[in-house]
């Protein structure tokens, strides 16, 4: 028998890649999607997205089924626990909250029926969830998708979007379940037929591979504020700082976790963006808007990861620590650290 219900999908955090997903989602018209909104939610709520993407074409005030504010508390409005809960936001521990507090209303203990989805960058951003909520499955999405919210409500998405979905492994789940959750989404997100969605049973594989890229191109165009075509004009970009960073997590990627990949995915990675789209990754964007950087996941824990199993990190080590005080420097933008008032001049 097929089911012909639409699965519920509760999106939570629609910028650059939560609007394309939520639009993928609800154009294959298998899902109904609940998009939770933040700092864009007057100007969707209003008009809705103004996207303008290589794979949708120009899409003018397109409204998920359901927009709201914040995470429905399901247990108090009396709602049926939802299908998926697919997270899009930054994954930013060291900010609150922490991504098992924002869940949590929306995933009461007594939930055992919704799957997880972290459509997200880094490493290990599955273990926090693992401990809160440890019945529960929990899917990787690792994309490759150029897509940023210049204004509140407006996409511009100008890289295919290429979704790799697989299950982050709980010990305490049957592998059969979860294997066929990620297929099921898979089936869900590609129905439209505008996207490359596909299943993945290696998801450690995806997430270091994506790493050679995100723990280097990120942090580094963060730092410079070089885009991706402008880094590798650059005298010295490439050899002296890409490269070297790029290198050390390859063997990181190795001795952590016995990840070999492949000879050429330096230059795989260097030149994987065409030069001439000067593709600002999502962290320099997020420096530009004067937001909080994901330098844990993206650097924090492949170098600590990496320096347990005695791999020498120096240049990734670096950009963590510049990449710290870049979060520290946004703190006190924000007024978040306090700190000594400025002296003012004393006579001589
Ligand atoms: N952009 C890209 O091309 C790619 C990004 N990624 C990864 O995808 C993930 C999402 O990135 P991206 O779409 O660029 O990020 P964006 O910053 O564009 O969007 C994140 C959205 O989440 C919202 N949000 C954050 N916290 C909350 C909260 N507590 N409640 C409700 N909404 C919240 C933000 O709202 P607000 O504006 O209020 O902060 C924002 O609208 C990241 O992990 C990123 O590394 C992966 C591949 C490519
Ligand atoms: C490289 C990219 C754009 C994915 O394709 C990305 O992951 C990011 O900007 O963080």
């Amino acid at each position: 028998m097929t089911e012909s219900r639409k699965k519920t999908v509760l999106l939570i955090g629609g910028g650059g890649v939560g609007a394309i997903a939520a639009l993928n989602l609800e154009t294959g018209g298998l899902a109904e999607v609940t998009v939770v909104l933040r700092s864009n939610f007057k100007a969707v709520n209003e008009s809705g997205y103004q996207i303008e993407s290589c794979d949708h074409g120009v899409v003018k005030n397109w409204k998920p089924t359901h927009v709201v504010n914040s995470v429905p508390d399901i247990t108090k409005e009396g709602n049926e626990p939802y299908d998926y809960i697919v997270l899009t936001t930054k994954n930013i521990p060291d900010i609150p909250p922490s991504i098992q507090d924002l869940i949590a209303p929306a995933l009461p203990p007594s939930n055992t029926h919704t799957t997880i989805v972290l459509i997200q960058n880094g490493l290990n951003i599955e273990k926090s969830l693992l401990k809160s909520h440890s019945n529960t499955p929990i899917l990787s999405g690792v994309s490759l998708i150029g897509s940023a919210e210049f204004e509140p409500g407006v996409v511009v998405q100008d890289d295919t979007d290429r979704l790799l979905i697989g299950a982050f492994s709980n010990p305490n789940l049957p592998s059969t379940q979860q294997t066929s959750l990620a297929e099921n989404f898979v089936k869900i997100y590609s129905a439209g037929g505008k996207t490359v969605c596909t299943y993945s049973s290696d998801v450690l594989y995806d997430r270091w591979r994506k790493l050679v890229y995100n723990a280097c191109l990120n942090p580094i165009c963060a730092i410079t504020g070089l885009d991706t075509g402008r880094i590798r004009l650059a005298d010295g970009g490439i050899e002296g700082l890409v490269r070297p960073a790029m290198k050390e997590i390859v063997t990181a990627a190795k001795e952590v976790a016995g990840v070999e990949l492949a000879g050429d995915v330096v230059d795989t990675m260097i030149e994987m963006d065409p030069l001439e789209i000067y593709l600002a990754p999502s962290m320099l964007a997020d420096v530009r808007k004067g937001n909080f950087i994901e330098f844990e996941n993206l650097l924090g824990e492949p170098l600590r990861e990496g320096k347990k199993a005695g791999v020498a990190m120096p240049t990734v080590e670096v950009l963590y620590n510049i990449c710290k005080a870049i979060q520290w420097r946004t703190k006190d933008a924000k007024g978040r650290v306090k700190i000594p008032p400025k002296r003012g001049a004393v006579a001589k």
